[in-house]
């Protein structure tokens, strides 16, 4: 018995430290935007290609919020109501006709700020034949800075799968379309594993939640929630939350073709519509019934 004891005692002592990566945010940044506008020229092509008409449309018509260290702010809305044009451009990733003030700490967007900040896109964009651990330490070679050796890398790389709970496949291909690899769940885990790894204090992630079951949903907005108590910003896209995803979420936004229909705080938003004469007439999952509302039902 006593030796038993003494070996798991060696056991924890031998534990390797988590590194500080998942602990705190280092720059923790808040996130303004006013007004934002967004325009897109469309052309008309005629006879021969030749251009015969140019048409402006206004995808994003004044958007305004905050969302600030700590808080997780879900983007909700009807296909085509503009989430991801907006997220692309508080996410600094969209040219052309952008209004609007979108400040980052009071300053606007910079080099400096956007090494402090990750996105992960809706389709993950992962090599099939790799496994989990070969892509998280991949990526970690390639993304961490010198000042890192290559050993801290790979504790990097390693503690990733171990705070996203990849430990069971973490020897498992990513797989693809002709090649049968981890679930859907695991893969959009490590495409926000691939982020994690330096630590952004601003995280975006357009749709991280689709295509998932409501267990697996659930598991990765907790991760995400936690990442957020650690004094991180998170901003996302989402279609379709349970209710108890959707009461996770600090901030909502709530978009109809392009405008602003809420924003504030996720707890008051039924409160807010029901003040306003709008009440759903049986008890329903809150994102639905916004979503009704958003698409004029
Ligand atoms: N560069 C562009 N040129 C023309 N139309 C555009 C452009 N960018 C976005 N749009 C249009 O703007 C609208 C909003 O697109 P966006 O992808 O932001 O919607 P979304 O809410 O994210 O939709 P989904 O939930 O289906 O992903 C759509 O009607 C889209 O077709």
């Amino acid at each position: 018995m006593e030796q038993e004891m003494a070996d798991i005692e060696a056991l924890n002592e031998e534990e390797p430290e988590v590194p500080t990566i998942f602990k705190k945010a280092t720059r923790a940044v808040s996130l303004k935007f006013e007004d934002v506008v967004y325009k897109v020229k469309l052309t008309k092509a005629g006879f021969c290609g030749k251009i015969v008409k140019a048409e402006e449309k206004v995808i994003l018509k004044g958007i305004t919020g905050k969302v600030l260290p700590g808080e997780m702010l879900a983007m909700l809305g009807p296909s085509g109501s503009g989430k991801t044009t907006l997220l692309t451009a508080l996410g600094g990733k969209l040219g052309g006709l952008l209004d609007g003030n979108i400040s980052y700490n009071g300053k606007k967007f910079s080099n400096s700020m956007k090494r402090n900040m990750g996105f992960v896109t809706q389709d993950d964009v992962l090599y099939p034949h790799l496994t989990v651990t070969e892509t998280l330490v991949f990526t970690a070679l390639l993304r961490l800075e010198d000042s890192f050796t290559t050993e801290e890398k790979i504790v990097h790389a390693e503690s990733v799968i171990t705070q996203l709970g990849l430990t069971k496949c973490k020897n498992s291909i990513i797989g693809g379309p002709f090649l049968r690899g981890v679930s859907g769940g695991e893969r959009k885990r490590v495409s926000i594993g691939q982020e994690m790894l330096i630590n952004p204090s601003l995280l975006f992630l357009d749709e991280p939640t689709s295509g998932l079951d409501s267990t697996t949903a659930q598991r990765i907005v907790s991760n995400l929630w936690e990442l957020a108590k650690g004094g991180r910003t998170i901003v996302m896209t989402i279609h379709q939350p349970s209710s108890r995803l959707f009461y996770m979420f600090d901030k909502v936004l709530l978009l109809s073709e392009g405008s602003p229909l809420y924003f504030g705080e996720g707890s008051q938003v039924m409160d807010y519509f029901s003040s306003n004469g709008y009440a759903p007439a049986v008890p329903m999952n809150p994102a639905d019934f916004l979503l009704d509302l958003a698409n004029g039902m």
